[in-house]
């Protein structure tokens, strides 16, 4: 199984002014699998978790009970080495360091993917860019140089780097203006098939997940309430699954 999600619960404490810090539950009891090639869409309220759960599956969070395996092996297995997944932030404004140029932000994520002769590094950032649709005269230009539709799909090159199995899209398209998200999602369906890719994709869009992605998890209330293949999508029976079906047809 390329992801394994075991029985996942996470809390973070919150601290107030005038009284002691409380821990709250964000994530509770969460499981479900994925295997390598299939796509499965999350969806849920704003505020609900959705990504405290992409940060717990990349690593950039821990989870207090349970376990996250990709490939076998755990998220918090600081010796598994490289893991065969990348993540798409939604906001492309922060998700990119403005001190470094395109070809830097992109050189950066190949270099982890391993070591890579000083020589083929012009070429490789090159060839990522043209697999996104940038050219590469815009190697040397800086995030703020770049309109949201560019610098998403720097985030999306920075993504393929390090040559992933699994990319954790967290609504990657939801700052966009609606023509570059039409022209980013185009990108996103055309990787998916040339490169063999599985998505994890975190959006509020039930249609979006219908097209992307075989299955749908629908997160309420700290878990999920229900799984279902998008192909039998007329069939959810949770009242949240209903709600978010009923509201587009
Ligand atoms: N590092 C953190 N420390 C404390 N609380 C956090 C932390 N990260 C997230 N939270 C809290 O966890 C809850 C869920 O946040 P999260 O960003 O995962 O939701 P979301 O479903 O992705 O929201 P949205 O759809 O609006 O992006 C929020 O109440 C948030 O304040």
């Amino acid at each position: 199984m390329l992801l394994s999600v075991e029985h996942v619960s996470k809390s973070f404490s919150h601290k107030h002014a005038f009284s002691a810090s409380h821990r709250h539950l964000i994530i509770d009891d969460v499981s479900f699998q994925l295997a390598q090639g299939e796509s499965i869409g999350l969806l849920g309220e704003s505020g609900s978790g959705k990504s405290t759960l992409a940060n717990l599956i990349c690593g950039l969070e821990y989870p207090d009970s349970g376990q996250i395996l990709i490939n076998g092996q755990s998220t918090t297995d600081k010796k598994s080495g490289k893991k065969p997944l990348s993540i798409v932030f939604q906001d492309y404004t922060t998700s990119i360091n403005p001190t470094m140029n395109v070809k830097q932000v992109i050189a950066e994520s190949l270099l982890l993917g391993g070591y890579i002769p000083r020589a083929q590094l012009q070429d490789q950032v090159s060839a990522l860019l043209d697999r996104v649709g940038l050219s590469p005269k815009l190697m040397n230009r800086y995030i703020h140089e770049l309109s949201g539709g560019q610098a998403q799909r720097v985030c999306i090159s920075r993504a393929l780097a390090t040559c992933p199995s699994l990319i954790v899209l967290d609504e990657p398209v939801s700052s966009l203006d609606v023509p570059t998200q039409v022209k980013i999602l185009d990108l996103l369906e055309k990787l998916k098939d040339d490169l063999q890719l599985s998505y994890f994709f975190i959006t509020h869009d039930l249609q979006l997940v219908c097209y992307f992605c075989e299955s749908v998890l629908f997160f309420q209330q700290k878990t999920i309430v229900e799984r279902c293949q998008t192909a039998d999508i007329a069939k959810v029976k949770h009242p949240y699954a209903q709600s978010l079906l009923n509201a587009v047809i």
